[in-house]
């Protein structure tokens, strides 16, 4: 087998790569790009965007279940078809990655399909259909292989057949009952849409609470309008056993009476396989979930990472912000590094959970004297006017120190656009004086940050 020349092997079209791959080849690099399943990756075809549209359809419903509380009457009935056709025809082309494939060959790269594996350093070998393929990148290897959605080693679950967000996003309707395992932002968001579309919703986290990570009033809130919603939701509960007969799921918990579900939805993190992608052929830790890279996303000599796998959020915006800067450091240009201090994320349930920075826990935990201040949604005067769905918080952390803003968090109706402003506060470290004394404009949601920072004063 030959080995075939280039400059660049870009392995894994996710949204990062794509972007990568296309600069080097715009810049006239000879680049093949690997891929095994669709060019774009998770989030166009099986995660941000279809189930961003299912979120958009909850969310008319929600309203709708809102007028007779602000505004008459108004029927309701649910139908998932027109999300269904507008995920299959709208956001995924049937799952189909014509237009991503042909929008990367008109920049001059090369698209292999296929699983790409580092062999020997400056070498990539591609199992394809038709066999192996093996390429010398002269110039650089860029890793950009996503995640796998995490299944637990739960007794009898293997068996069974579970949904992942995969199959979720390609539902043709809402089931009569489903069953999520994770309330981390994917099981929540599927949770909320189905439970809207009339699903009866079991949501299940072995944490002590819904949106771990997040400020724990901020988990609190949402947790509140989820059980609103309907939904039954489980914390701190151990799943013992899953089975699977005549249709229905039945889930065995360590304590408590068994769940019976039509679906199972798995929601418990992702995972990455460094042994499959051989990174150990370069020196990297073939057992490690991430790989390490430095500011400008090198990994190793002449291997650069992007994306989920580098653990600095697994977000679209994480990667597509990385890949440019990989690129220009491939293509030995000069260029901002990347900093990670202000990665913002939005958990799209409704209301919406942006956050940004540090949460009190993770400023206090790094040493730094925090304080922090919290404004209710309800008692803002947009959120009283807005009553019905105005269920939110804003909570600010304090370097008390620099008198800067180290992390936000902001549960709102709109909450990821209201992150906007606080997001900035966060990158530039505007000081606190500077956020004390500019104008919010009257009568919005952002204008409670101004409360938020009152409180922090209080405090
Ligand atoms: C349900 C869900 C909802 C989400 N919603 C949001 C959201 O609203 N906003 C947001 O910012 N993020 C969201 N995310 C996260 C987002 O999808 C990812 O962060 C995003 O896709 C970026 O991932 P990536 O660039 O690392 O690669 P991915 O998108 O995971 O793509 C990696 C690609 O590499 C390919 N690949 C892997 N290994 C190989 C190999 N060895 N050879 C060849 N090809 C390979 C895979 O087939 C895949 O296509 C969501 C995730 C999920 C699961
Ligand atoms: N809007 C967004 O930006 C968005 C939306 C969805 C996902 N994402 C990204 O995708 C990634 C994956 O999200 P996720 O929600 O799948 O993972 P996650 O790791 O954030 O949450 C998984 C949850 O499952 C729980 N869990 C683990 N094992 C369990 C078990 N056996 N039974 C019950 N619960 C169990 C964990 O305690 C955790 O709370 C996140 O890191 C996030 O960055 C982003």
């Amino acid at each position: 087998m030959a080995t075939e020349e280039v400059d660049a092997v870009v392995i894994g079209m996710g949204p990062g790569g794509e972007d990568v791959a296309g600069r080097l080849a715009t810049a006239g690099l000879d680049v093949v790009a690997v891929e095994s399943r669709l060019v774009g990756g998770e989030c166009p075809y099986y995660a941000c965007i279809p189930t961003k549209m299912m979120v958009r359809a909850a969310d008319a419903l929600g309203e709708a279940r809102r007028v007779p509380e602000l505004a008459g009457s108004a029927t309701v009935r649910p139908d998932f078809t027109p999300v269904a056709d507008r995920i299959r025809d709208e956001a995924t082309t049937g799952w189909d990655d014509t237009a991503a494939v042909e929008r990367f060959e008109r920049t001059g790269g090369r698209l292999v399909r296929g699983r790409g594996r580092i062999t020997a350093p400056g070498e990539v070998t591609v199992t394809t259909d038709s066999g192996p393929r093996t390429f010398h990148a002269r110039r650089a290897i860029v890793l950009n292989p996503g995640t796998e959605p995490n299944v637990p080693p739960i007794d009898g679950l293997a068996d069974t057949p579970y949904w992942t967000n995969r199959d979720a996003v390609a539902a043709r309707t809402a089931p009569e009952s489903l069953l999520v395992l994770g309330a981390g932002p994917v099981g929540l968001e599927f949770t909320q849409v189905f439970a809207r579309f009339g699903s009866a919703v079991t949501v299940v986290e072995t944490g002590e609470r819904i949106l771990g990570p997040a400020e724990p009033e901020a988990s609190e809130v949402l947790e509140r309008v989820l059980r609103a919603d309907g939904v039954d939701v489980r914390c701190g509960a151990g799943v013992r056993r899953v089975s699977h007969s005549d249709g229905r799921f039945r889930v065995e918990f360590d304590e408590g009476d068994p769940v019976e579900a039509e679906r199972l939805l798995v929601a418990t993190g992702r995972r990455t396989d460094l042994a499959a992608l051989g990174v150990g052929a370069v020196g990297l830790d073939e057992a490690a979930r991430t790989i390490p890279v430095d500011e400008r996303l090198r990994a190793a000599d002449g291997v650069w990472a992007i994306g989920d796998v580098t653990g600095h959020g697994a977000f679209t915006h994480t990667s597509v912000y990385q890949a440019p800067i990989a690129a220009a450091d491939v293509l030995g240009e000069q260029g901002p590094a990347a900093e990670y201090r202000a990665v913002p994320s939005v958990t799209f349930t409704d209301p919406e959970v942006g956050m940004v920075g540090l949460t009190d826990k993770a400023a206090t935990d790094r040493g730094l004297r925090v304080r922090t201040g919290i404004a209710h949604i309800p008692s803002a005067v947009r959120g009283w006017i807005h009553r019905a769905g105005n269920d939110g918080l804003i909570k600010v952390v304090a370097d008390a120190d620099r008198d800067v803003l180290v992390g936000a968090t902001a549960v709102a109706p709109g909450g990821g656009e209201v992150l906007g402003a606080l997001a900035v506060a966060v990158h530039a470290e505007v000081p606190l004086a500077v956020l004390r004394r500019m104008i919010y404009a009257y009568p919005t949601f952002h204008r409670a940050i101004s409360s938020a920072i009152d409180d922090l004063d209080a405090s």
